[in-house]
Parts: C-alpha cells; structure tokens; sequence
C-alpha cells in the first residue's frame, strides 16, 4: 500500500503516520516546512512516547519526506493507494491545486486503481470539504473519472498530542496519550477497506464526528480559555482548577444532552465518555500548552465549530445553555500575540464593537437575546 500523509506534525507523525507505518504502508510524508521534510527524508525514523497507562516507546522505520508543492508529490499522488491529510482546517483548500494536479497526473497515466483520500482534521466532514476545493481545481470533464475512482472518506480523529519540548534530543519524537480513536465513513470508500489495525469504520458517521468535536473539543477550549483568563498555563492546570473544571463539565453536559436528543446515545455511556475525556485533561505526563488548544479563536467560534453549534442544538432542544455561554465569552478573552487569529479578533471587538463582532464571528444574527447575553457575560469577565 503506497501513503502519502500531508502534515508532518503532531497528529500526523504521532497518530496517523504511525498506524500507517504500522500498518506497513510505504509512507512519505509530505509538509510545508522544508527543514522537517529534510530531517524526516534524512533520518527516515522517529519515535513515539506513548505516555500515561501502559506506557511504552515506540519506533516508527522506513518513513520518507517530500515538499507537499512539489513535482515528486504530484507524481506521488498519481501513483498512491491513500492519501491523509493532519494540516489545519485553514489549510485544506491550500492542498487541493497539489491534489488534483496529482489526479490529474494519475488519470492521465491510465492509473485505474481505486484511491482513498481521508483528511483527518477537527472539524465536522472536513475530507468533504477538501472534495470540493480539489474538484474546483480540476477541469470539470475528469469529475466523472474522479468520481468512479478516487474516494473522498470523512472522519473523525482523537488523540491528544501536544507539540514535543524543546528539551526533545530528536525534534523528530512525539509524545502522545495512550488513548486513540480513528472512525471512517465505510460508506464513502473506493475498493476494499484498507486494512489498518486502529482505523475504524462506520456507517454512521456523524454521530461520532459530533460527539468528538463536540464533547472533547469543546470541553477542550473552554479549558483552554477560562485556564487563560485564571492565569494557567496548561490545560492540566487548568482542569484541576474546581471552578473551571464546574463550567467546562457543565458546557459538556450541556452539549451532551444535544447529542443525547440528536443520536440517542446512552445518557450512562455518555456521561462516562465525560469523565474519561476530563481524565484525559489532567493526564500529568503531557504538558499541553492553553495557548495550542485555544488556537484560532475564530475558527473556534464560527458557526459549525465546537462552542457555537451546540449552543445551537441546546435552543433547538430548549435546553440549558449557561455554561457554554461562559465558554464563549471565555473565547472572545482570549489573547496571544503569536496568533493572528486572536490578533484579529482583538481588532475586530475594538473597531466593530463586542456585540457587532460576537454577531458577526458566530453567525448569531437572528439570536439578538443571546448575543447580548454571550456580551454581558464578556464584559463581566473584562471587569474582574
Ligand atoms: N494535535 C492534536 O492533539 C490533534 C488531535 C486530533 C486532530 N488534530 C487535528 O489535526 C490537524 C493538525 O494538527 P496538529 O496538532 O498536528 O498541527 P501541527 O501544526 O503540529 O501540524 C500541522 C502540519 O501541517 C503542515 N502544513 C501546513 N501547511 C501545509 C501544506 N500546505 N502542505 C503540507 N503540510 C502543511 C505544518 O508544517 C505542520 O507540520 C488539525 O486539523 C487538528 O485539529 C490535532
Ligand atoms: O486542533 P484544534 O485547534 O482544532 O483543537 C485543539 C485541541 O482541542 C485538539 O487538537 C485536541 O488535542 C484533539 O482534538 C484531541 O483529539
């Protein structure tokens, strides 16, 4: 099985690289950034410190390296059986021209075999997404070709991996949790199921798309945000903190109940899956910074994203909702000066008003009673 993985990164090479590899795909990886593709291509090998229960190393072998905008990629692409993709959701659309370039290359090469490409990004069918901007970048004639051979599969991807210290004698090593969970849309691929052992799939794919972003991912960046306003530093620190962790299990809940009414999965189960994911959080042996969780703040408090949309389902199901509202006035705090998201909303709630931008960001312009709601809450957290 030939795989390219796009993203060298944190979930790339501490996830899903390694269960390619595992999985003894012929892997190259391919990245933007030219001074990891050379050590990658060079060292051809890095290691995972899988921390916390059942700790252990692992080795990653055999692995090679190449510039994502390149002529090799292209050839690459026209010649692999899998494609993944670990680089940003901002990013997919600046992948695609690579990718059908490479279909283009593959069709034109008479390379009939089924592909599969699954982006492995948080956000809510991402590879969908991606589909659009690579048939954008196609002529419109080789649509039906793409469409009988290249399969375009949704997932949903969890593992907490935090960028690797600067201590790390091998910059290459990453540190992971021991938890892991990869779900694919079974419905969605080109062929036989690649056999990948901790690759699973569904038919229902939705569901566990949902509850992931929006169990984890919100509870995540509530962390996250209210951990910054309290002057932590990492997410552990922050959950440990009893009035931060109140908010972020309430939001949880609150979210949950949505994909309770929504999915019909078991209140029992699902307020274990809660706990677990809190778990998870303080796990002592990662050192997760509040700043890489709390990442992009208007990617985070757009409409379709983990804060907003269950805000969304709790008014759909006439459900509580306070803690979610802490949660995002929580997020129009947050700042970094190294994030030009968090740059730009900073500007946008100085020139445009807190109640014009919390509209605006969050796509709340039929809420009028909830977004003054989310802005007395933020201007409560600004006087403390
Ligand atoms: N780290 C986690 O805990 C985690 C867990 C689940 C999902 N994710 C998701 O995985 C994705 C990547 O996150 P990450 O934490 O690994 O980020 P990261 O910054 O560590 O890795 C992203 C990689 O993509 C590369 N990249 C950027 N532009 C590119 C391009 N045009 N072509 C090829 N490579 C490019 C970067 O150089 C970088 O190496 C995000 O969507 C994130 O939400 C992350
Ligand atoms: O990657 P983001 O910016 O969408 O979200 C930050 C974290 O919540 C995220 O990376 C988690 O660590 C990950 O989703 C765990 O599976």
């Amino acid at each position: 099985m030939k795989a390219i993985h796009f993203g060298a990164g944190n979930i790339g090479r501490g996830f899903i690289g390694k269960l390619l590899a595992d999985a003894q795909a012929e892997l190259t990886f391919a990245d933007v950034n030219q001074p990891l593709v050379d050590q990658l291509a060079h060292q051809q090998h890095y290691q995972v410190n899988v921390v916390g229960e059942n700790a252990r190393v692992e080795q990653v072998n055999r692995v090679s390296a190449i510039h994502s905008n390149s002529q090799d990629a292209i050839r690459q692409i026209a010649e692999a059986d899998i494609i993944t993709t670990a680089v940003g959701p901002q990013v997919l659309s600046k992948i695609a021209s690579t990718l059908a370039q490479g279909l283009i290359a593959r069709h034109q090469s008479g390379n009939q075999q089924p592909m599969n490409i699954i982006a492995c990004e948080n956000m809510v069918r991402g590879t969908s997404q991606l589909k659009q901007h690579v048939l954008l970048a196609m002529p419109t004639e080789l649509h039906g070709w793409v469409e009988e051979h290249v399969g375009f599969v949704d997932s949903a991807v969890d593992r907490i991996v935090p960028p690797g210290s600067a201590a790390n004698d091998d910059p290459l090593d990453v540190t992971v949790e021991t938890f892991s969970e990869w779900i694919v849309d079974s419905t969605q691929f080109k062929g036989q199921l690649p056999d990948i052992a901790g690759m699973e799939s569904t038919s229902n794919l939705m569901a566990y798309i949902e509850r992931k972003l929006f169990t984890l991912n919100t509870g995540h960046a509530i962390t996250a945000y209210l951990g910054q306003l309290a002057g932590h530093k990492t997410i552990r620190d922050a959950i440990l903190d009893p009035a931060i962790r109140d908010v972020v299990k309430g939001a949880m809940t609150e979210s949950g109940d949505v994909l309770i009414k929504r999915y019909g999965f078991d209140p029992v189960q699902h307020a274990a899956y809660i706990e677990k994911i809190l778990t998870r959080f303080e796990n002592p042996y990662l050192h997760d910074d509040v700043e890489r969780v709390g990442r992009q703040p208007l990617r985070k408090l757009s409409e379709g994203d983990r804060l907003i949309k269950p805000l969304r389902g709790t008014l759909e199901y006439g459900l509580p909702y306070s803690n979610l509202v802490m949660g995002i006035a929580a997020a129009l705090s947050y700042r970094s000066s190294n994030d030009p998201q968090a740059q730009e909303m900073v500007d946008r709630l100085r020139d445009n008003g807190v109640t014009h931008t919390v509209t605006q960001v969050c796509g709340l312009q039929d809420e009028p009673a909830l977004v003054a709601q989310i802005v007395n809450v933020y201007n409560a957290m600004q006087r403390k």
